[in-house]
């Protein structure tokens, strides 16, 4: 279980002593991480503890008030914010309001970082928004109002839209919280097929458990355990960061830690059975 993280010529964003108050609290408390190029990062933590403002924070919506994020080895507050819009795409929890929008117009607001507001798509953008549509399922909601889509299908549109934008860096906050069990997995194996540096926040930590290449562990604001999935979900962890019991195995198709929670435990019963611990 590693505390600390590593900057390496590797990392194609990084945070060193990030630090954001609101309120006269501290949300998140002098946070040290590296993300690889081309790795899948979950950040996993209990309600409250920072993962949405952590977020923030690395898309650029909110300045800390100390410490640096960095994007391919530059301050993020230093690049121009369409030149980061680029490379950085965003599908956050609550889907913002696109009145009138058809599903195709939403999936295409996806090039507008490259080509700017009023410009027309041609063939070949055409092509790349029909596909990201059908990667996500929706070729029947094509010519549907966004916002009479479900809960789910608007989550599908907005990764359509992430997809079609070609970002360098994909972060999303929940990305499955709306989604049946099926598109969990189908879209967080397209997101991995992408092959482009992902950061997401999960409350699903069987799945976190199975996508991710490395987990990060808030708790109160402070980043308190990372590694790869085999190092990080451990009934301690669980027990201590998330105040459960229960019993971790190897996943049968892949070996990645996998978790069954106990019901109605007392709390001398935690970390039993676990060779993980
Ligand atoms: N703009 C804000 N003003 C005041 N408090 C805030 C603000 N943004 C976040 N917070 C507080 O910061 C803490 C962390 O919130 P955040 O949404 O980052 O947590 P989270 O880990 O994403 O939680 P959840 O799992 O419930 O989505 C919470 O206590 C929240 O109330």
């Amino acid at each position: 279980m590693s505390k600390a993280s590593h900057t390496t010529s590797k990392s194609l964003l990084t945070a060193e002593h990030l630090t954001w108050c609101t309120d006269g609290n501290v949300i998140l408390d002098d946070i040290n991480l590296a993300v690889n190029h081309q790795s899948f990062t979950g950040i996993l933590g209990p309600n409250g503890a920072g993962k949405s403002s952590l977020l923030r924070c690395l898309y650029r919506f909110v300045k800390p008030e100390q410490g640096v994020v960095r994007f391919d080895n530059q301050d993020i507050w230093q690049l121009h914010a369409n030149d980061y819009a680029k490379h950085v795409a965003v599908v956050l929890q609550e889907a913002p309001s696109h009145f009138n929008l058809t599903v195709y117009d939403v999936v295409a607001l996806g090039l507008i970082p490259h080509k700017g507001l009023f410009s027309t798509a041609n063939k070949s953008d055409e092509e790349k928004i029909a596909q990201a549509i059908t990667q996500v399922g929706l070729t029947h909601k094509v010519q549907q109002s966004f916002e009479h889509l479900s809960g789910g299908e608007k989550q599908r549109a907005l990764i359509a839209r992430a997809i079609v934008q070609s970002p360098k860096l994909l972060l999303m906050d929940e990305p499955t919280s709306h989604l049946d069990v099926r598109y969990q997995i189908q879209i967080m194996e397209l997101v991995k097929s992408l092959g482009i540096t992902v950061i997401a926040s999960f409350h699903d930590l069987n799945l976190a458990s199975a996508m991710c290449d490395n987990l990060m562990v808030l708790n109160q604001g402070k980043l308190v355990v990372q590694g790869t999935p085999q190092e990080v979900i451990t009934a301690k962890m669980l027990s201590d960061v998330f105040g459960v019991c229960a019993h971790v195995e190897q996943h049968p198709q892949h070996n990645v830690p996998h978790i069954s929670y106990y019901y109605g435990y007392k709390q001398d019963d935690t970390h039993s059975g676990d060779e993980h611990a």
